[in-house]
């Protein structure tokens, strides 16, 4: 099976607050996306990649991130668009004729592992669909509009989505077609499946297999940077 990873990065990263994306951001000398990449590179299930990042970051991707990186695999690059979505959207069209199986990934969660990846892979060329996730550890509170906790919820049956969400392209591409005919917009691309009633499986992720959103994050990653060092 052909299987290529969609990296989405097509982001500003309002929420990290920092003069430049924070994909680009360096951890241990290197960009963010460099470390995510490298990921995926050294997936013997991963044939080749598509990068989607802003329309006008093309040439800095291609020459300081891409370049620098020292990947083996394709590489291509494609626009992103306003939301993620979008951006994922059109990695897979960059796709079409190439793949039988996409693995859709957050260009700001580094520190997926390899092995993980080749696993959500397996599974979604067997089941169609399958995603890294963890099951919730804290007790979980629905709260309304007046900060009020309204209720407990049960955590038992609730994990927290990560990526890779890996899927038979056949069966996403159609997810996302009917998402954009309906107007439905997803946080992420199992949503779109489910809305078709696809079974998604979730198999556990990592607790560091962390999304870099807020400056706490930029924190939590170089620990784990520092702690990748130590061993
Ligand atoms: N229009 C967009 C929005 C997001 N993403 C990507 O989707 C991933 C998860 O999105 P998020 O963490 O929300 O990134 P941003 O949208 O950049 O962050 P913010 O919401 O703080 O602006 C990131 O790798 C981001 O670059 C994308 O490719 N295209
Ligand atoms: C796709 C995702 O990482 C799964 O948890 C998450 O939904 C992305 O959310 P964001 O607001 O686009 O970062």
């Amino acid at each position: 099976m052909r299987t290529s990873a969609i990296v989405v990065a097509g982001g500003s990263g309002t929420r990290m607050k920092s003069g430049i994306r924070k994909q680009y951001l360096s951890l241990s000398g290197r960009p963010v996306l460099s470390h995510t990449l490298q990921a995926f590179d050294a997936c013997p299930a991963v044939d080749r990649m598509i990068l989607v990042v802003p329309e006008g970051d093309m040439a800095f991707c291609r020459d300081s991130v891409l370049a620098p990186s020292g990947l083996q695999k394709p590489v291509r690059l494609v626009s992103g668009g306003k939301e993620r979505q979008e951006s994922v959207y059109n990695g897979l069209l960059a796709a079409r004729g190439e793949a039988d199986i996409v693995a859709i990934h957050d260009g700001v969660r580094p520190f997926v592992s390899s092995d993980q990846i080749a696993e959500t892979v397996r599974l979604a060329s067997e089941t169609g669909a399958c995603m890294l996730g963890i099951p919730a550890s804290d007790t979980l509170k629905q709260v309304d509009g007046d900060g009020n906790v309204r209720q407990t919820l049960d955590r038992k049956t609730v994990w927290l989505a990560q990526t890779p969400q890996t899927f038979r392209y056949d069966l996403i591409l159609t997810a996302h077609e009917s998402a954009r005919r309906g107007g439905y917009s997803g946080t992420d691309d199992a949503s779109l499946a489910e809305r078709m009633g696809v079974a998604v499986r979730v198999i556990p992720g990592s607790r560091l297999n962390i999304k870099l959103t807020t400056p706490e994050d930029l924190v939590l990653a170089e620990a784990v940077i520092g702690a990748r060092l130590a061993f």
